[in-house]
């Protein structure tokens, strides 16, 4: 039996999202099948589009038309100014999206970026990303943000929060479970057997024996002993600065990082065209660019599809081995 196609949604329609996924159909018509959750006038007119009324119907539309599962949406399409009208529309897809994954419809769901504040704005939209939502919608408590490439793999421990908050959200439960989930997720998703995981400090050379902080050791150190006690390959608390030269990261595979900026400014450094954002510990695949709207060039034709490129074939493969 043929492998279900890959439900990409529209995200933010302001942005670069439906730009994308008509160069990626481009890219990839002959390749894997995927089919594109958003409202179709809201599309260029300059790639061949097919309105299906069921996923499947995918499979035979992608090597001559990009499969449009249609949403109607309330708002218009202004590249650059989001339209409070469509944050509904955009929500709702993410949604539909996850139950067409979740009931196999879908083989994987891939998400086109969206506005955050956007969203809260015009929908009163409680999540700080995907990754929150989803995990609302996949029924699990705990859940992973990876931005995964050919050079590097990274985990922010805490996600969305402001800075200031960072110490206080970061527990030794919290970051254990971060630790379990991710190496969960590189065996099962990634297909590594034993993998190897490098947690990073949260202060400045971790934590130096206290005289920097005391997180490191009072927090990250034990998260770490308690997996290793469960015969997992973790090592650390890591110096953050010197984690991620070539030949450290050529000791794991995946770094587990205190916040955000500490996981991300590697991973989009490095690989900014090849990044994929995977959430683990879905019941579902999921994957995206690691970028965002872009409203800054939105409608001009120049965004790099490379990315979202990546996700859907990474979600394609993570699927075919599934
Ligand atoms: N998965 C998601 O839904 C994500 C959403 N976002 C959201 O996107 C919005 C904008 O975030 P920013 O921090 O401005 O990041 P951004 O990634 O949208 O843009 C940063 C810079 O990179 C450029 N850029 C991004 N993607 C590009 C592409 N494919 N081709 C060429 N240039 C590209 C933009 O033009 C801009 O100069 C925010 O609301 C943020 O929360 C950000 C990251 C991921
Ligand atoms: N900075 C990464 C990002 O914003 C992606 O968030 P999410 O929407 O995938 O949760």
């Amino acid at each position: 039996m043929p492998l279900a196609p890959i439900a990409l949604t529209c995200g933010e329609p302001a942005g670069i999202g439906l730009e994308l996924a008509e160069k990626a159909w481009a890219a990839l018509r002959l390749d894997l099948p995927f089919f594109l959750l958003a409202d179709p006038d809201h599309l260029s007119g300059d790639t061949p589009i097919s309105v299906i009324q069921d996923p499947a119907e995918a499979l035979d539309v992608m090597p001559n038309a990009l499969p449009v599962l249609p949403h109607p949406f309330f708002g218009r399409c202004i590249p650059g100014t989001p339209d409070p009208e469509n944050a509904e529309g955009v929500v709702e897809v993410i949604s539909r999206g996850a139950d067409l994954a979740q009931s196999g419809a879908a083989s994987a769901l891939c998400t086109s970026p969206i506005h955050k504040k956007a969203l809260k704005d015009g929908a009163e939209f409680p999540y700080p990303g995907h990754t929150e939502y989803l995990a609302y919608l996949g029924n699990v408590d705990n859940v992973v943000m990876m931005i995964a490439s050919d050079a590097l793999r990274v985990v922010p421990a805490t996600i969305h929060i402001p800075i200031s908050e960072v110490p206080a959200t970061l527990t030794t439960d919290g970051l254990y479970e971060t630790i379990r989930i991710t190496a969960d997720g590189l065996r099962t998703q990634f297909g590594i057997a034993a993998p190897r995981l490098a947690v990073a400090g949260l202060n400045p050379h971790a934590g130096e024996g206290g005289a920097m902080g005391h997180e490191d050791a009072t927090v990250i150190a034990p998260a770490i002993a308690r997996a290793q006690a469960d015969g997992l390959d973790v090592t650390g608390p890591w110096p953050a600065d010197t984690m991620f030269h070539a030949s450290a990261r050529a000791k794991y595979d995946a770094a587990i990082c205190a916040y955000h900026d500490q996981a991300l400014i590697p991973a989009k450094t490095l690989a900014f065209d090849e990044g994929v954002n995977v959430t683990l510990g879905l019941p579902f695949i999921r994957t995206s660019p690691d970028h965002g709207t872009a409203f800054d060039i939105a409608g001009q034709g120049i965004a790099n599809p490379s990315s979202t490129i990546h996700a859907l074939k990474l979600a394609h493969q993570m699927a075919k081995s599934r």
